[in-house]
């Protein structure tokens, strides 16, 4: 007898930053965060899991090759699901002696600052809720394995409460409002580099903890009235303070980095280039139509509406050229606009060619689903179907 669950699970890029914990081993943050699920059917994690009396250890595979379960984040999320399950009594109490097999893997690069880890522990987390029959909010248990998945346990705009209590009880994410509430609401991912980052988001934002001065201006006087103002933007749709408020927050995210000692740089060259490209084309319209925001990687999100989607990919194209235009774009399908020349003279020459390597098509999304066509990653007896 044996239990197989396959979901797939969004990824989801912060527009109000979380960096900084108050707590390490629960993963607790210093500040509320807000951020923007992005559709799965883009960009997800997809993983499978199996609960059964044959297995004789609990084993994970990531990406097609099998990784330590030693791994503590990963062993708190499973501690947590079966105390869980043994509160709510979802299911007998042998099934909680048995041993899980998981097998993940992400359709986008992994750990290079494009959020992996909040979509990759958003769908181990949900796919074991569903094995062990919990019916409770499990955006706590996500962020035990990482703190930004616990957002990606819900779609369309989301705020995490960084919560008061010791314990984390309120730490847990709340969805403001679903993807139906603003469908024009677009995203571009920019990848500069898909390349492991050198310095984990873990890691940063503890040096920036213990050594940067301007941390706790940024906790104590910017986060709590930014929040506020954007959890406002979105309910009210209004996308110049939405962007201005992105904006703003991502920079002084960056700016910390580098009050960090030794400094933390994410973004490089051609991050600053995307964001004077935006500032430009900001500049020649009335109302701000375009915001960037970048994590700890130099990749860059663009947050738009839909209409402006066709402008800014044949500006992109014709500022930042690339030597495989066909794999260029990839995503969501989009109308190709011709460039207007009028605007292209008030760009610069374009850059040198492959500075950006692809642009990623996007909408907002749905939390995690399972996936119910049988594309299962571990067989009928919970083995891996494909290793590398
Ligand atoms: N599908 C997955 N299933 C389980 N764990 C995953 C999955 N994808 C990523 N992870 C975990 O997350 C780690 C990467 O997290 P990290 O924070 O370094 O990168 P990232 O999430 O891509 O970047 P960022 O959080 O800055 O956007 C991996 O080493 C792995 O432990
Ligand atoms: C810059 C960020 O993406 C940082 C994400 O940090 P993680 O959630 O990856 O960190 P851990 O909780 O230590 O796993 C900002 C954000 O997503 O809010």
């Amino acid at each position: 007898m044996s239990n197989i669950i396959t979901m797939i699970a969004p990824v989801n890029i912060a527009v109000i930053k979380y960096w900084g914990k108050r707590n390490e081993e629960l993963i607790l943050p210093l500040n509320d965060s807000v951020s923007v699920t992005l559709n799965a059917n883009v960009m997800c994690a997809k993983t499978t899991v199996c609960v059964s009396p044959n297995f004789l250890e609990d084993e994970i595979w990531l990406n097609g090759a099998k990784e330590s379960f030693t791994n503590q984040r990963l062993q708190n999320c499973l501690k947590e699901i079966k105390s869980r399950a043994a509160v709510e009594r979802s299911v007998d109490d042998i099934f909680l002696t048995w041993k899980v097999h998981i097998c993940s893997e992400n359709n986008f690069p992994t750990a290079a600052g494009l959020a992996s880890s909040a979509a990759g522990y958003a769908c181990l987390v949900s796919a074991l809720a569903k094995a062990y029959k919990i019916k409770s909010d499990v955006s706590s248990i996500a962020r035990l394995g990482s703190g930004s998945a616990c957002r990606s346990v819900y779609g369309g705009f989301v705020r995490w409460h960084a919560g008061v209590e010791s314990d984390g009880s309120d730490s847990i994410a709340v969805q403001i409002a679903n993807k139906s509430h603003w469908p024009e609401m677009s995203a571009l991912i920019l990848v500069v580099g898909d390349t492991q980052k050198k310095i984990s988001s873990s890691k940063g934002m503890k040096l920036s903890v213990e050594t940067s001065d301007l941390f706790q201006f940024r906790v104590q006087n910017c986060v709590p009235k930014r929040v506020e103002e954007i959890c406002k933007a979105i309910t009210t749709k209004d996308f110049v303070k939405f962007a201005e408020i992105t904006m703003k927050d991502s920079n002084q995210f960056h700016a910390i980095c580098l009050d960090s000692y030794p400094p933390i740089t994410y973004m490089t060259d051609t991050s600053y280039k995307i964001i004077e490209m935006i500032h430009k084309y900001n500049n020649i319209h009335p109302k701000i139509k375009i915001a960037y925001t970048f994590d700890a990687g130099p990749n860059a999100c663009l947050y738009l509406l839909e209409e402006e989607v066709p402008k800014i990919l044949s500006l992109i194209q014709h500022i930042f050229p690339t030597s495989t235009p066909d794999k260029f774009i990839t995503g969501l399908p989009i109308q190709h606009e011709k460039i207007d020349t009028d605007l292209i003279k008030i760009f610069s020459q374009p850059h040198q060619k492959d500075l950006l390597k692809y642009v990623i098509h996007t909408k907002i999304g749905d939390g995690p689903t399972e996936v119910i066509d049988g594309s299962h990653l571990l067989n009928e007896c919970g083995w891996p179907t494909n290793l590398h």
